[in-house]
């Protein structure tokens, strides 16, 4: 069983590692956690995890990563009804991109909106502009979403 699927997307390794280090917050909360990318979204679905964490940089203009893709493809082209899940979203960008900033996470966000699971926290975005320490940056939001997952 688990309780958290959390699927990551990165291209140089800096959400994969955020995605860890998220894996054992949640972990050490309790959370039994299942980490999921270069799959498909039939293998997300087939976890049956209750929450789904998802945490994406962006690359090329405004792109989603390639290891994501295609659980991003399956849910724009499916519309899987998830309106039993609940779903978080940490976007990982570069506000020197700025029409295109953090837009893969912000295009995840909008795809599980659409399913009509439910957004437990608002979206979480990361500037590399601000910070390169992902998991300071991203602390007191787990948190938050270690909280609403236990109400
Ligand atoms: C080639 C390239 C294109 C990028 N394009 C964008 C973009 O369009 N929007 C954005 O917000 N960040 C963009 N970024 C910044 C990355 O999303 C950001 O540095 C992120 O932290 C990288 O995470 P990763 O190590 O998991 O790939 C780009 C970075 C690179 C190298």
């Amino acid at each position: 069983m688990t309780d958290i699927a959390i699927l990551y997307g990165s291209v140089y390794g800096g959400a994969e590692e955020l995605a860890e280090t998220s894996a054992s917050r949640l972990e050490d909360a309790g959370f039994a956690v299942k980490l999921f990318s270069d799959c498909e979204l039939d293998d997300v679905l087939a976890a049956n995890a209750p929450n789904w964490l998802i945490i994406s940089s962006t690359t090329g203009s405004g792109d989603i990563p390639q290891n994501i893709e295609n659980v991003y493809t399956g849910l724009r082209d499916t519309v899987p009804n998830l309106s039993k899940t609940g779903y978080a979203v940490i976007c990982m960008g570069d506000s020197s991109y700025r029409e295109t900033f953090c837009e893969a996470g912000k295009q995840f966000d909008e795809a599980m909106y659409e399913t009509m699971a439910k957004r437990l926290v608002n979206r979480l975005e990361i500037d590399a502009c601000e910070t390169m320490d992902t998991a300071a940056a991203s602390a007191a939001w787990i948190g938050q979403l270690v909280d609403k997952i236990k109400q």
